[in-house]
């Protein structure tokens, strides 16, 4: 079988770089472009990408999209800054451009995506909930993807149990102290050197907390996530939005590593 052509956009980034080895290690991937900020998207069409990954910034990733699903490139997209507007925008682009795939993905990592499922299985039993995210000290945006999607569930699954909105007592307060308020749940956003990525979910009810806690220690932890996508996006039309929907119930890797519908 012929290898699946795949670019990174951000090559030379944190992630990217890992992102770009990860993929030429791969036996049944073929790593086309590696690109950065200076180079024209244009070299991804002269590689015959087939498979683009972009880990770049959040106010260069709608440009990037815009030419790839413009050229027919299946996108896997791990850069941040999502908002309802802009996957609006994505999968306008993606519509007309039929057979073309994006999947959008807040976490790579699997601990982060369960993370977000037992948080979105408890938010329906506790009164109160609050988001803390943890990243590293060059961080450009706040809340992270992870811990805003993550609140966006939570509320969801608040909404659907018709729990009414949480009760802050704070009536003395500096601007900020209480975290940002995403969908009616507080996120905090620490940044720290020395951290990668972490985020807690802690839960009160009467007399009880629990606290879902995930740490990603090395990017490593994304790469599995990231080959899964690849390999899965080309026979996924249109936007998916969290790597959960590319997860399947197959038998699990040695490693532990998420596995997909074409066994990846
Ligand atoms: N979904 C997930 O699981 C994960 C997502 N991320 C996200 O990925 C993104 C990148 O993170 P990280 O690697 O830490 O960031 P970095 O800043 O280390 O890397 C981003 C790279 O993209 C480059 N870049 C910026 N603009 C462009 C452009 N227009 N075209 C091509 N390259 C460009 C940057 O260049 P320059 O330095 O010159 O600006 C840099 O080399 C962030 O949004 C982050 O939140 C990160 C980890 C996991
Ligand atoms: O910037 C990062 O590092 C990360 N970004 C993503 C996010 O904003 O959630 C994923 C992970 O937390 C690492």
């Amino acid at each position: 079988m012929s290898k699946l052509r795949v670019a990174v956009i951000g090559a030379k980034g944190r992630i990217g770089s890992e992102a770009a080895r990860s993929v030429e290690a791969a036996d049944d991937l073929d790593l086309v472009a590696a690109i950065d900020r200076d180079d024209p998207l244009e070299t991804l069409t002269e590689a015959g990408t087939q498979v683009a990954v972009d880990l770049t910034h959040p106010d260069a990733v709608l440009g990037n999209l815009e030419f790839c699903v413009g050229h027919g490139i299946h996108a896997v997209v791990g850069t941040t800054g999502w908002t309802t507007e802009r996957l609006a925008t994505l999968r306008g682009w993606l519509e007309a451009a039929p057979g073309t795939g994006a999947l959008v993905a807040p976490n790579f990592s699997i601990g982060a995506v369960l993370t977000m499922q037992f948080a979105q299985q408890a938010a329906r039993w506790f009164e109160s909930v609050e988001v803390i995210e943890l990243h590293h000290d060059n961080k450009a945006d706040a809340p992270s993807g992870t811990a805003t999607r993550t609140a966006q569930l939570i509320a969801a699954a608040r909404t659907e149990a018709g729990r009414p909105a949480q009760h802050d007592p704070t009536t003395h307060g500096l601007d900020g102290a209480r975290g940002a308020d995403v969908d009616g749940v507080p996120v905090h956003s620490v940044r720290l050197r020395g951290l990668l990525a972490h985020q807690e979910v802690l839960f009160g009810g009467t007399g009880e907390t629990l606290t879902i806690r995930h740490d990603s220690l090395h990017h490593s932890s994304f790469m599995p996530g990231i080959l899964l996508a690849v390999r899965t996006v080309p026979s996924a039309p249109g936007l998916t939005y969290g790597l959960e929907h590319f997860l399947t119930d197959g038998p699990a890797a040695a490693d532990g590593s998420p596995t997909g519908p074409r066994g990846a």
